[in-house]
């Protein structure tokens, strides 16, 4: 699913949060929104998703104007969102049943995400049984269970310490590029830009898209 944003300008209020932001993002590539501390990555995630109104510009996926929320774009917080009545599996199965999707498809749907995100021993335990960085797994199977075209991350690791945060990454990359899934993955993380992004684009001091090393600077600065 390719992307493509023209002019893009976002306000809360009288405040203009993005002021003509073009960027394109091409089918199955991963890319890095990085920017310091309140310069609009969120909301730039939120316009894509539909989630906005857009004050001015235009975004387009697949060549069409977004117009609201979509199936086929998935946001990825760093909260998990996920049931603490339900165990692992049944919580990977909640949107596809939603959408209705048969029992015994759904179960193997979810049995199989849970497995390649290497928590299939785990699917009768409930979220506080397990630890931050397997409820995040199991978030990432929830979400891509549902097939998403375009997978939207809102710094996913944020709270997890560095190591999980390291094996997360690893396999988000492994997932996502099997899949050819199109991202927009933002954070505040150097290691994290540089490692899981095809291409990085810095928001902020009028966006640009910068090749990986001039992340590490505009991220630090
Ligand atoms: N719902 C809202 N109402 C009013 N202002 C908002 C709202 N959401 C965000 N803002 C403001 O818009 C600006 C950009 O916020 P946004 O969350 O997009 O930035 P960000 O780059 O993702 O920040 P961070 O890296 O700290 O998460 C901030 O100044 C913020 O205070």
């Amino acid at each position: 699913m390719s992307v493509r944003i023209e002019g893009l300008t976002v306000g809360y209020g009288r405040s203009a949060v993005l002021q003509g932001v073009d960027l394109t993002i091409d089918d199955g590539e991963i890319v890095v929104v990085a920017g310091p501390s309140g310069c609009g990555k969120s909301t730039l995630l939120r316009a894509v998703a539909g989630l906005l109104p857009i004050t001015s510009g235009r975004v387009l996926v697949d060549g069409e104007p977004v117009r609201g929320p979509s199936r086929e774009r998935a946001l990825v917080f760093q909260d998990d969102g996920l049931l603490p009545w339900r165990t692992a599996l049944r919580n990977v199965e909640l949107p596809l049943a939603l959408r209705g999707v048969s029992k015994v498809e759904r179960r193997a749907l979810a049995r199989s995400w849970l497995d390649r995100v290497g928590l299939a021993a785990f699917e009768k335990y409930l979220p506080r049984e397990l630890s931050g960085g397997m409820r995040q797994r199991v978030q990432l199977a929830r979400t891509l269970a549902q097939a998403p075209k375009l997978v939207l991350m809102d710094e996913p690791f944020g709270a997890l310490d560095a190591q999980t945060r390291a094996a997360m990454q690893g396999l988000v990359v492994e997932v996502l590029r099997e899949t050819g899934t199109t991202t927009i993955f933002v954070t505040h993380d150097v290691d994290e830009a540089v490692l899981l992004g095809d291409r990085a684009v810095v928001l902020g001091a009028g966006e640009v898209d910068v090749e990986r090393e001039a992340i590490l600077a505009a991220v630090m600065g």
